[in-house]
């Protein structure tokens, strides 16, 4: 993995353009991750423990907005079942381009590894085989707002029963108290973790229009209207949660 220091929004942007997932970003992407979001080791690797809980003899588990396949990483130490298999999407080529490289390199000294395919696409046109996980972790969030209902219907259309969906996401609180003070606290993790003002505030820009967090409600409510019968949060630090989600 890359270990470049992410400095992306260090120097003063007279204009700060929308993010995106391209070649800059994937260079710093491992450390800007954990420097930015709370609890993602952790959620990563519990990801795979949980997975390993539902994972179907010979199904397939999904990796969905892979980025550099940190799940599909935990998912491979973690699951045992009999004849799985990873499919990860990515619509960002950097990401896939790098992605591939690592998990090549993996394959190439470790045996009994479970089979990865690497898909370079959008999980809007993505045509889902019977799966028993499918992992959104933190790519809902990027999704347009009118699309993610349509997506999260297809996904419990093809989970194969006793599988499960988790979804990690950025929380947006509807209590206004409740949102500014844990706002406040991840700007404080963000400050703890080596970020300037300057980056703080020119991140929160770049992020404000294309990556749109909803509350814990609105989650649970549009995973219930797609058909999963249960919803249960399985972690949560500040502003970013991880929950299950049960066909
Ligand atoms: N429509 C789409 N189709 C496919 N990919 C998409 C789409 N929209 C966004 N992406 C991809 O979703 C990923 C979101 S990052 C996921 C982290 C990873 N899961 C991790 O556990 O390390 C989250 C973050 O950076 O906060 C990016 O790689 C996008 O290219
Ligand atoms: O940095 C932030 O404020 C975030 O909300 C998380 C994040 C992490 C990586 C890319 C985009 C957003």
């Amino acid at each position: 993995m890359s270990k470049e220091p992410d400095r992306l929004f260090a120097q003063p942007l007279a204009q700060v353009p929308d993010f995106a997932f391209n070649e800059d970003v994937v260079r710093v992407f491992p450390d800007m991750i954990k420097r930015s979001v709370p609890g993602y080791p952790t959620i990563v690797e519990n990801l795979g423990v949980l997975a390993a809980q539902f994972a179907q003899p010979h199904s397939v588990l999904y990796d969905l907005g892979s980025s550099l396949g940190a799940v599909t990483q935990a998912l491979r130490r973690h699951v045992r079942t009999d004849g799985c298999r990873v499919i990860a999407v990515d619509n960002s080529a950097a990401m896939v381009e790098r992605c591939r490289e690592y998990l090549n390199g993996q394959d190439s000294m470790f045996q009994e590894l479970l089979p990865v395919e690497v898909i370079e696409g959008d999980i809007l046109a993505l045509e889902f085989q019977p799966a028993s996980v499918v992992a959104l972790n933190f790519t809902l969030q990027f999704i347009a707002p009118d699309q993610r209902t349509a997506l999260l219907s297809r996904i419990r259309q093809s989970l194969l029963p006793g599988g499960a969906l988790i979804l990690s996401e950025k929380l947006r609180f509807n209590d206004l108290e409740e949102h500014a003070l844990l706002t406040d606290l991840h700007v404080a993790f963000k400050r703890a973790n080596g970020y300037s003002e300057l980056e703080i505030a020119q991140k929160r820009s770049a992020i404000e229009n294309v990556m749109k967090p909803d509350s814990l409600e609105e989650h649970r409510e549009r995973l219930l209207a797609a058909g999963f019968s249960k919803v249960v949060p399985w972690f949560q630090c500040l502003n970013f949660a991880s929950l299950i989600a049960l066909p």
